[in-house]
């Protein structure tokens, strides 16, 4: 098995009657990994086949050194997933039982749910919006309690997909820099803004369910602006 922290081997994703991705193999080790690439290039389908969503058709594949066909369960305590929707992600009536509920599995008294819990609120700006019912938040406040729920759980590898596109810039700046903030998490950020690409300490271009190149970020976002060009 690979010592790259996300480790793939001619993996094949087919959903339904389409190979949507084709081949991959990569070794990504660096904290944060930008992943880059035309509409429909097979991005969301990565983010979600490293976050378990899918299953590979065909390949090896090992996430923080486990394979996620066998050991779903610890990968799920251990991977945040955040998407561009956060209403697929809110479950519970208020926020802060919204943010608790992130902390059904791991087995924490009372007193320490609460307290991370809060700590967390006071860290993404929600302290205040405690006690409000979560589907009435705004679009922006949405997005920062799903992001609080993901970072509650202190996971060790991030997946974001779009995390910013429905944001102001103000609040889309405070999600990217929790995102990049070195709290012990590694990140996987699929994103067509290319500012917040360049943040990444290396990138992987798809194109048609392939990659097409991948390494440090400054030439890969060249390599994808040239090719946009054309
Ligand atoms: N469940 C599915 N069944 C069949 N085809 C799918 C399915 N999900 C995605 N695809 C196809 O796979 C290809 C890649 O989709 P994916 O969402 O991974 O692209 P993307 O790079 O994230 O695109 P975008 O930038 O537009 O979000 C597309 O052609 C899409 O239609």
């Amino acid at each position: 098995m690979s010592a790259a922290a996300i480790h793939l081997d001619s993996v094949g994703v087919r959903l339904g009657e389409v190979d949507v991705l084709h081949d991959v193999s990569l070794d990504l080790d660096t904290r944060t990994v930008a992943v880059i690439g035309e509409n429909g290039s097979g991005k969301s389908t990565f983010a979600r086949l490293l976050g378990g969503l899918i299953a590979r058709t065909s390949g090896d594949l090992s996430i923080l050194r486990f394979d996620p066909a066998k050991h779903a369960r610890v990968l799920r305590r251990r991977i945040a997933l955040v998407f561009s929707n956060p209403d697929a992600q809110i479950v519970m009536p208020t926020v802060a039982e919204d943010v608790a509920f992130s902390l059904r599995a791991e087995r924490l008294g009372r007193d320490e749910i609460t307290e991370r819990v809060d700590a967390a609120l006071d860290r993404f700006g929600l302290g205040a919006l405690a006690e409000r019912p979560s589907h009435d938040l705004s679009g922006g406040q949405k997005q920062l309690l799903a992001l609080c729920g993901a970072f509650v759980r202190r996971p060790d590898l991030v997946i974001a997909d779009e995390p910013t596109a429905y944001l102001d810039a103000r609040n889309a700046r405070r999600v990217a820099d929790h995102l990049f903030e070195s709290a012990g998490h590694r990140l996987v950020l699929v994103t067509h803004d290319l500012a917040l690409a360049a943040r990444c300490d290396s990138a992987v271009l798809f194109g048609d369910g392939r990659v097409r190149a991948v390494g440090e970020t400054s030439r890969i976002l060249a390599e994808y602006e040239a090719m946009l060009e054309c």
